[in-house]
């Protein structure tokens, strides 16, 4: 019996399955995967030589933990699908935004235990942050388990699921923004005669000296905006860069997001 088996080995799936292997977290030969279409786990099986499944119901059957990597609208029929292969119980592993434990359930043999899990793209360099939810049927031990792949992945949370929306907007939807917050800066520094790939690789150092600093100074009580007083300097360039870019509406953009993003979950859920 694989420990982990995953259905579904797209940009997700397939992110998961190369941050558990290349943290050491799980050997290659403790995952049994399958993909609808073969070819998307060619350079997983050459390069760690993944154990590949013929079908989805083989791999239900034949592992401890059940993650679903496939888009949110499949979740239903594929479990549907699977039907008796689940007799087993195995403990689901779900990353699908917008489907509560709920749905996921009334897809499953009773008393299945769930574990609802946001993660982000950034798993595919073990940065993710993960936010994960439980049904009562997962045992302590079986969550430890589970939030154990995902630290190894990146950092993880517990997140009661009324936040789960939210959550997913701001840790599973923002590096999406915040790449193009990237792209859009280094796009105008090629405008002031940078290169394209020179100022993207200065901007994201940027981007990555700020967040370290956020994290770093979290502890000691010091908020972002503090940090941002300690950039402006009186009438310096900061400042007037910083009030355009809250005249252009920045701040209002960044909530509109996130607000964009859990209205589409509400509506994911009702569906
Ligand atoms: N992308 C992201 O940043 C994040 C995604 N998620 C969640 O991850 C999940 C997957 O999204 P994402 O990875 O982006 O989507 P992808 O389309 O990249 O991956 C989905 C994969 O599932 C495969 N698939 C579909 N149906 C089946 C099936 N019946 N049996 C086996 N494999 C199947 C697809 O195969 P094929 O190659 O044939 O299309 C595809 O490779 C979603 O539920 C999403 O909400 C969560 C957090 C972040
Ligand atoms: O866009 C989506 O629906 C998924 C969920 C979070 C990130 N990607």
């Amino acid at each position: 019996m694989a420990k982990l088996g995953v259905i579904g080995v797209g940009a997700m799936g397939g992110a998961i399955v190369r941050g558990l292997i290349a943290s050491g977290q799980l050997p290659a030969a403790d995952i049994l995967a399958f993909n609808r279409t073969r070819e998307r786990m060619h350079s997983l099986e050459d390069e760690f030589s993944l154990p590949v499944a013929p079908d989805a119901a083989t791999v239900a059957k034949q592992v401890k933990y059940l993650l679903l990597g496939v888009k949110p609208y499949m979740i239903a029929p594929l479990l549907d699908d699977l039907g008796d292969a689940l007799a087993a119980k195995p403990v689901v592993i779900s990353v699908a935004a917008g489907k509560p434990i709920a749905t996921i359930e009334a897809h499953l043999p009773e008393q299945t235990p769930v574990v609802r899990v946001m993660p982000n793209v950034n798993a595919q360099i073990n940065q993710s942050m993960s936010g994960i939810a439980a049904n009562q049927y997962v045992s302590e031990e079986a969550l430890a388990e589970v939030r154990a792949m995902f630290d190894a992945i990146g950092k993880t949370a517990l997140v009661p699921e009324d936040h789960f929306a939210a959550f997913a907007a701001l840790a599973g939807c923002s590096p999406a923004w915040i790449y193009r917050l990237i792209d859009a800066l280094a796009q105008a520094g090629v405008a002031h005669g940078f290169k394209k790939e020179e100022a993207t690789r200065i901007v994201a150092q940027a981007v990555a000296g700020s967040a370290q600093n956020v994290l770093e100074n979290l502890p000691q009580g010091l908020n972002p905006q503090a940090l941002v007083d300690q950039v402006c300097s009186p009438a310096g360039t900061t400042v007037a860069g910083l009030l355009a870019m809250e005249d252009a509406g920045f701040s209002a953009a960044a909530r509109a997001a996130v607000n964009a993003a859990v209205a589409r979950d509400q509506e994911l859920s009702a569906s």
